[in-house]
């Protein structure tokens, strides 16, 4: 068998069931979203494995009404987010129907244009009669050019297996995007880089947040239940590692004083961060170079 790797954009109204779809999916400890990493293009809910496929469920952050302008903002993000993905799927909730939500999202759908598959997930089918279902999927069907329509029960598992199968075969063949070692805490691991990056952007102000990343490079579990993480910044320039660092290291020392608290109160344990700064002339070529694979969660300048 061939292995296959891809993102799948879990679109849908706040509620949908996205979070317990995908932790049904990932069968482990994931889903662990937090507001902080709301800005970035699209963040990881985590990562399933299907046969030879590693499927990584992608959320976008709020597809809500857009009532100020920088929901606006979000909203188009959120489309970002979908944009970049393999597969998108829309989750709608079967008791509620074709809300005014569900309305918007099928005017964006339609706004993307054809070519990308699109799937059906109707949710909380335990909720409602299955005569109500028929209508249902008839009415969105014919809204939409679905790929695929699934009737399932997140909560209670009904339906899908079937989905993540149909998901594993729709994903395009490639090696996988992530060490098998690490797909259990990846969206840990990125919500922690992004907590570093916020204290290094609101430190530095405008001198350099766009051209610097933070990557977690290790996460280790201690006995005493505590954690350890190791993470990375790389800089463009040796000058910018000096300004990283700070007089004496009081800039690096405050960075991770305020990212190791918050991930503390984040994960309600003990935490010991420990960052270090390198240089990497070649990042922003190497970013392009990600955002053509649809990685371009790696940063949060967008
Ligand atoms: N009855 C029933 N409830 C469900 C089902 N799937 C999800 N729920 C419930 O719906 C609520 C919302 O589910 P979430 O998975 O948090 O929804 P979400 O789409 O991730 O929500 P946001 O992160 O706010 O966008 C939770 O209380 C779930 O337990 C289902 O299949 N049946």
């Amino acid at each position: 068998m061939t292995s296959r790797a891809g993102f799948v954009a879990l679109i849908g109204e706040p509620n949908a069931g996205k979070s317990t779809l995908t932790n049904r999916m990932v069968g482990a400890k994931v889903s662990i979203v937090t507001h902080k990493v709301q800005t970035t293009r699209a963040r990881i809910r985590g990562v399933a494995l299907e046969g030879e496929s590693q499927i990584v469920f992608v959320d976008t952050p709020g597809l809500f009404r857009p009532r100020r302008r920088l929901d606006r903002a979000m909203v188009a993000a959120a489309w970002g987010g979908a944009a970049d993905a393999d597969v998108i799927v829309l989750m709608v909730e079967a008791h509620r129907g074709i809300t005014e939500g569900v309305e918007r999202i099928l005017e964006g759908l339609e706004d993307f244009g054809t070519g990308r598959t699109v799937a059906l997930a109707i949710n909380k089918i335990d909720k409602v009669q299955s005569e109500k279902l028929l209508g249902l999927t008839k009415d969105l069907n014919e809204r939409y050019n679905f790929a695929e329509t699934f009737m399932i029960s997140a909560e209670k598992g009904h339906g899908a297996e079937h989905l993540k199968q149909w998901l594993a075969e729709k994903l395009p063949e490639g090696p996988w995007l992530y060490p098998e070692d690490q797909i259990a805490d990846l969206p840990l691991r990125m919500i922690a880089a992004e907590m570093t990056r916020e204290k290094l952007t609101l430190r530095l102000h405008q001198e350099l947040p766009y051209q610097l990343t933070v990557e977690t490079e290790n996460w280790e579990e201690r006995k005493d239940g505590s954690c350890k993480v190791d993470q990375l910044i790389y800089v463009m320039r040796d000058g910018h590692k000096g300004i990283v660092l700070g007089n004496k290291g009081e800039t690096i020392k405050a960075v991770s004083k305020a990212a190791r608290e918050e991930l503390e109160e984040f994960m309600g344990r003990k935490v010991h961060l420990f960052l270090q700064v390198k240089v990497r002339p070649n990042w922003l070529e190497e970013k392009e170079r990600y955002s053509e694979m649809g990685l371009d969660f790696r940063d949060g300048n967008k």
